[in-house]
C-alpha cells in the first residue's frame, strides 16, 4: 500500500520535498528533513487513507478475534453513540466491552442498551482494589475480554464511525509484523461556545513531541502518541506494564518499541476526532502524569512520587484575586496483566 506519498528517499516530505517544508502560516519555514530512520519507518507502516474495507477484513480474520474496550468514566452523554459505531463494524467486531472506570451516571445503562457488555473494575479482577485512572481501566480490560486483538476507543467521542475499528485493525490483521496500531487524525478544538478546526491534541504538541524528540526520537514519526484510538495484539499488551493514569498511551508506545521494535508499530488515518476537551488545569495533571512515565522509561528520575501539582484559579467575582489550588499527582501502575493472571 503506497503510504499516501510519502517515501523513504525524499526525506520524509510528500512531493519529494526536502529541506524547507513551506507552510502557508510560514510556521515551518524553518523544518528540515526527518531523520532516515523515521522517515522510513513513516513510509512503510503509515497507511493514509485506509485502504481496507470491513469485508475484507472479515475475510483477514482468519479465525483471530476482535475485542473492542470503551473505557468509560462518566461517559452518559457519548458512550451510547461510540458504542452503536462499534458494532456498525459487524462481524469485524467479535465483542464490546465497555469498562466502567467508577461510573456515578447513566454510562452502564447507556452502554448496555445500546449493545455492548459493561464490566467494573471490580468484576474484572475480584479481590484486587481497584487504582485511580485510566491506565488501571485499560490494564484490567486485559481480564475482561478474550480478543486475540484488542482496540481501545475512548467513550467521550462524538461524530465516529465504524471506520475506526476497521483502519486500527487493517494492518494487525494483514501485516504480521505489526503488533500495535496508532489512530490519527485532525483533532478540532471544542470549547464550551466555539469549535476550531484544529487545535486539539495539546498535551500531544506541548508535552507529547518534545519530549519524544529528546527521549524516544525514533518515535516521532507518530502523528497522534497520545490518541485513545488504538488496538494491539493480546499476546504484546499481555507482556507489557500499563502506567497508572494518563500516562498509559505514551507508556505502551515507548514500551512496545522497547519490546518489539519501531516496525511492531503502524498508524493509520482515521479522518477526524472529536471528543470531550477538558480545561486546561486537567491537561496539566495529565502532562504531569505523562511527564512522570516518560522520564522514568528514559531512566531519568521522575522525582518524588506523589508530587503536588500547584495550579492557580481566580476568585469570583473576577478582580478578587487569585488562589493557589493544589493537585496531588500519583498514578500508581501495573505489571504485565500474563504476571498477575498466571499468580491467581
Ligand atoms: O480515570 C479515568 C480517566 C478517563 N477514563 C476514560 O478514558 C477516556 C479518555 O479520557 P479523557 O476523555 O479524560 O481524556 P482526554 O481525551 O480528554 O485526553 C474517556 O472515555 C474517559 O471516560 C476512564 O475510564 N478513567
Ligand atoms: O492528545 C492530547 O493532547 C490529549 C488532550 O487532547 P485535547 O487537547 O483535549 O484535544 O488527549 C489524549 O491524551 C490522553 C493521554 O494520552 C489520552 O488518554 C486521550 O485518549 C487522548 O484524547
Amino acid at each position: 500500500m503506497d503510504a499516501g506519498g510519502w517515501s523513504e528517499d525524499t526525506g520524509g516530505l510528500p512531493g519529494g520535498a526536502s529541506g524547507v517544508f513551506k507552510d502557508a502560516s510560514g510556521l515551518f519555514e524553518d523544518a528540515v528533513g526527518l531523520p532516515a530512520e523515521v522517515a522510513g519507518w513513516f513510509a512503510r507502516r503509515t497507511w493514509q487513507p485506509v485502504p481496507w474495507s470491513a469485508a475484507e477484513l472479515v475475510e483477514a480474520k482468519r479465525g483471530r478475534t476482535v475485542s473492542v474496550v470503551l473505557p468509560a468514566l462518566n461517559e452518559e452523554g457519548t458512550v451510547a453513540g461510540v458504542v452503536s459505531a462499534v458494532r456498525a463494524a459487524g462481524e469485524l467486531v467479535d465483542e464490546v466491552v465497555v469498562m466502567d472506570g467508577g461510573c456515578t451516571d447513566r454510562t452502564a445503562e447507556r452502554a448496555v442498551a445500546a449493545g455492548a457488555r459493561v464490566v467494573r473494575l471490580d468484576e474484572a479482577l475480584p479481590g484486587l482494589a481497584p487504582r485511580p485512572g485510566k491506565g488501571e481501566v485499560l490494564w484490567r480490560s486485559l481480564a475482561a475480554t478474550r480478543g486475540d486483538l484488542i482496540v481501545f476507543v475512548d467513550a467521550d467521542l462524538v461524530e465516529v464511525g465504524p471506520e475506526v475499528v476497521v483502519g486500527l485493525v487493517g494492518p494487525l490483521l494483514t501485516e504480521p509484523g505489526v503488533q500495535l496500531v496508532k489512530g490519527f487524525y485532525r483533532r478540532p478544538l471544542r470549547m464550551a461556545t466555539t469549535e476550531h478546526r484544529s487545535g486539539g491534541g495539546r498535551v500531544t504538541e506541548l508535552m507529547a513531541r518534545p519530549l519524544l524528540a529528546r527521549f524516544a526520537p525514533q518515535l516521532s514519526g507518530v502523528v497522534q502518541p497520545l490518541g485513545g484510538e488504538y488496538a494491539a495484539r493480546r499476546d504484546l499488551l499481555a507482556r507489557l506494564p500499563f502506567a497508572g493514569g494518563y500516562g498509559v498511551e505514551i507508556a505502551l508506545l515507548m514500551d512496545t518499541f522497547r519490546l518489539a521494535g519501531l516496525d511492531a508499530i503502524g498508524q493509520v488515518d482515521l479522518g477526524v476526532r472529536k471528543h470531550r476537551n477538558r480545561d486546561l488545569a486537567d491537561l496539566g495533571v495529565m502532562a504531569s502524569e505523562i511527564l512522570a512515565v516518560v522520564l522514568d522509561r528514559a531512566g531519568v528520575d521522575p522525582g518524588p512520587r506523589p508530587v503536588d501539582l500547584v495550579q492557580f484559579a481566580e476568585g469570583e467575582p473576577a478582580g478578587s484575586g487569585w488562589f493557589p489550588v493544589v493537585r496531588r499527582v500519583e498514578r500508581t501502575g501495573r505489571g504485565p496483566m500474563r504476571d498477575t493472571l498466571t499468580s491467581r
